[in-house]
């Protein structure tokens, strides 16, 4: 028999059309939990998920998988690109996988999120030949492939040099100030965390006042 263990504690949570929110705590208190949870990754085992208004309790797998490919992108600490495909590839997985947008567009909204982000020049470049800065910033224009409302990120800057992180922020920062996605950042960088419209502290898995 598997064990239980009880991670998150009377969360409620609400982010907002367009707020940057930063999520900090301690190592352990439930910070990835809470974002699986919010990311439609895994359920809760009780209370009540609703994105854009609609309770997501009642969705079967399916109808899970399309919400969340239609509505939340990711970003991780390591920024889990192919190695052996390009940048555009890269960025043009998650269009390949919907299957319903227009196949001869895919391309150029790849190349054009690569412009987004600054590497217009790089498209072409194996991931695996690109800087750790780069291939994270790879990582926000793919993340920006299927235009989500929100975007989770879960220590997106944690495996970067100072300046990386600080020029992957303001990446993440000017996107949500240019087209509005909402973002939930996970940052053990306080300095970082400060700069975000609100910060939320999980300890023990509770959200603390
Ligand atoms: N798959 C799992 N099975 C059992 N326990 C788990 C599992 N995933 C997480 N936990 C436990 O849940 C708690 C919260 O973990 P979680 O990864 O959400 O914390 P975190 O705040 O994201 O930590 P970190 O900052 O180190 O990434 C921890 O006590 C962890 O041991």
């Amino acid at each position: 028999m598997p064990t239980e263990t009880e991670v998150l504690h009377d969360i409620d949570l609400k982010v907002d059309r367009g707020e940057f929110v930063a999520l900090i705590g301690p190592s352990g208190s439930g910070k990835s939990t809470l974002l699986n949870i919010v990311g439609l990754l895994d359920r809760p085992t009780s209370g009540r998920l609703t994105i854009r208004g609609r309770d997501t309790a009642s969705l079967d797998d399916t109808e899970l998988t399309h919400l969340r490919g239609h509505t939340i992108g990711f970003i991780f600490q390591y920024h889990l690109l192919i190695s052996a495909f390009t940048a555009r590839e890269n960025v043009m997985m998650p269009l390949l996988v919907d299957r319903g947008f227009p196949s001869g567009e895919i391309e150029a909204r790849a190349s054009r999120l690569l412009d987004q982000v600054g590497l217009a020049k790089f498209a072409d470049n194996l991931a695996t030949n690109m800087s750790g800065g780069q291939q994270q910033r790879v990582a926000v224009a793919r993340a920006l492939a299927m235009s989500p409302d929100l975007v989770l990120a879960d220590e997106p800057t944690g495996n970067l040099d100072t300046k990386s992180a600080d020029a992957v922020f303001d990446l993440m920062r000017q996107v949500n100030r240019d087209i509005g996605t909402s973002f939930l950042l996970v940052t053990h960088n306080l300095d970082l965390a400060r700069r975000c419209d609100r910060i939320i502290e999980v300890v023990d898995g509770r959200i603390q006042a």
